[in-house]
């Protein structure tokens, strides 16, 4: 049988206390609970910047700009692999309400708390490269 391939893309929000934006993974998902960078599964023939305005205006009901690329991987689940691209975002409206529409919960993440909260595997890359660019 031959592997299923995902294209995934996720924002990496700042706000300007120079805090992130995770989200957490509702119980019943596959990962379930798990914190991530908000987004999703780009759609056969979406361009991945659309696919992710998409996502987070589906999950939390906010509008963002996406900005650049930040981060590229693959990452192989046993079902399934992951083509994971990470976008630098802006919220359009700094101060709007995150609504929990299909996330379980969300946080606003200093760096150096980025360890207490459990990521899938695929995300080790990005967090890698995260605390690289806080030196
Ligand atoms: N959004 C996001 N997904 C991630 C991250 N890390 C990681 O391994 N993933 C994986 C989890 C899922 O297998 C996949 C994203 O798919 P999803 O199930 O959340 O996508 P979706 O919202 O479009 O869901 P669905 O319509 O397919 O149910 O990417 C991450 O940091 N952010």
């Amino acid at each position: 049988m031959t592997r299923r391939h995902v294209r995934v893309v996720g924002a990496m929000l700042q706000n300007e206390m120079g805090r992130y934006l995770i989200t957490q993974r509702p119980p019943t998902a596959s990962l379930p609970l798990l914190w991530e960078f908000p987004g999703g599964r780009v759609e056969e023939g979406e361009h991945d910047a659309v696919a992710l305005a998409r996502e987070l205006q589906e999950e939390m009901g906010v509008r963002i700009q996406v900005l650049e690329q930040v981060m590229h991987t693959h990452h192989e689940y046993p079902t399934y692999d992951i083509d994971f691209r990470v976008f630098r975002c802006r919220l359009s409206d700094p101060d709007a309400e995150i609504h929990h529409l299909r996330v379980h919960d969300h946080r606003w993440v200093a760096l150096e708390e980025m360890g207490q909260y459990r990521f899938p595997d695929a995300d080790a890359k990005t967090l890698a490269r995260l605390l690289d660019l806080d030196h």
